[in-house]
């Protein structure tokens, strides 16, 4: 649906020079997905969005958007692609029905379909309130309600949950889920991870105008899980020269242990019973998308010595050999 390759974008400074917002970014987006496009502000993201739908005009790289090149022939493509990338602007004073309305008017987009999207965006009751009555949610919906007039292939969503409460944020996922499940593909850009982890099938990670991950989120999350297990003992230091002793690898944090590589969490019970040690919590630590997020554009390299790295090559931070034992005086390593 989307195909991005080595896109680049610089912004001349004020003070001279040039800021490259795009140093060579990737991207594929494939056909009935919810693809998550993350970042931390500033990495790219609003830039890509808007070079591939023709905002901004890239410096160099190929953009193909449903088969078509971008931006050389948006215009036979524009009427099957569905975005929010600005924020819209809807007259206050108008109903959302009339506004939807006539924005159908002006894309010669059937009247009934004003009805049909209402539904779908969940405003059909409210439909006829003029729009600055609605909160931030409803207004965010009713932009979704007008890209969809045209019942685009392709939407994409430029921070859409961006503002909204837990509610809003729940209402737009929902929304987001029902229109996958009718076949739209979806990109959306966001930075409140735990929401991408819910909703998304696949994710790119940009970090400094480089792609710095992509792939499907629960391989993305398996290839940074390396078989952590809190366990929780009223005698620490002894349960950990015990688990060593047998060759489990032992981070030691203030109230708990984190065994790692753990492929039998039993033998640990085992273990620990066998001395007397009784295990009062054994969890998994599993990682979520911020903590592999926060990792990989927590420490992207400097830009000097930027590099493609795709599909999890940066390895996780090893655990301690087998048998070693280390102090760990910070918080969890995950939640
Ligand atoms: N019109 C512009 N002129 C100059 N610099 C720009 C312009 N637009 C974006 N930039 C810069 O390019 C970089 C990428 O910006 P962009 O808006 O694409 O990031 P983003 O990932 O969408 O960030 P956010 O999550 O904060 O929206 C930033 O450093 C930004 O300051």
């Amino acid at each position: 649906m989307i195909e991005i390759a080595g896109l680049r974008k610089g912004y001349r400074r004020l003070r001279g020079g040039t800021h490259r917002a795009l140093d060579g970014f990737d991207m594929l987006v494939e056909p009935g997905q919810v693809h998550g496009f993350l970042g931390p502000n500033g990495s790219g993201k609003t830039t890509t969005l808007r070079a591939l739908l023709g905002l901004v005009r890239a410096d160099a790289g190929e953009m193909r958007i449903l088969g078509h090149a971008s931006p050389a022939a948006l215009p036979q493509v524009i009427s099957r692609v569905g975005a929010i990338v600005e924020s819209p602007r809807f007259f206050g004073n108008a109903s959302g029905r009339r506004m939807l309305s006539l924005l159908a008017t002006a894309g010669g987009v059937p009247q009934t379909r004003v009805e049909e999207v209402l539904a779908q965006v969940g405003l059909r009751e409210r439909g006829k309130d003029i729009i600055k009555t609605y909160s931030l949610g409803m207004k965010q919906r009713l932009a979704v309600a007008s890209a969809l007039l045209k019942a685009p292939e392709l939407l994409i969503l430029d921070e859409p949950a961006n503002g909204l409460d837990p509610a809003g944020i729940r209402e737009m996922r929902d929304l987001v889920r029902a229109l996958a499940a009718h076949g739209v593909t979806v990109l959306i850009s966001s930075h409140i991870l735990a929401e991408i982890q819910l909703i998304c099938d696949s994710v790119t990670i940009i970090s400094r105008g480089r792609r710095v991950l992509a792939g499907p989120v629960t391989g993305v999350l398996a290839s940074f899980d390396h078989g952590d297990f809190r366990v929780r003992v009223a005698d620490l230091p002894r349960a950990a020269q015990v688990l060593g002793a047998a060759g489990v690898a032992v981070t030691a944090a203030p109230d708990h242990l984190i065994a790692h590589r753990v492929t039998e969490p039993a033998r640990l019970t085992e273990l620990l019973g066998g001395q007397g040690l009784w295990v009062s919590e054994l969890a998994p630590l599993t990682p979520d998308l911020e903590s592999v997020f926060l990792r990989l554009t927590g420490t992207a390299p400097a830009p000097e010595g930027m590099r493609q790295v795709d599909d999890a090559v940066l390895p996780p931070a090893p655990p301690p050999p087998a048998g070693e034992f280390s102090f760990e005086p910070g918080p969890e390593v995950s939640r």
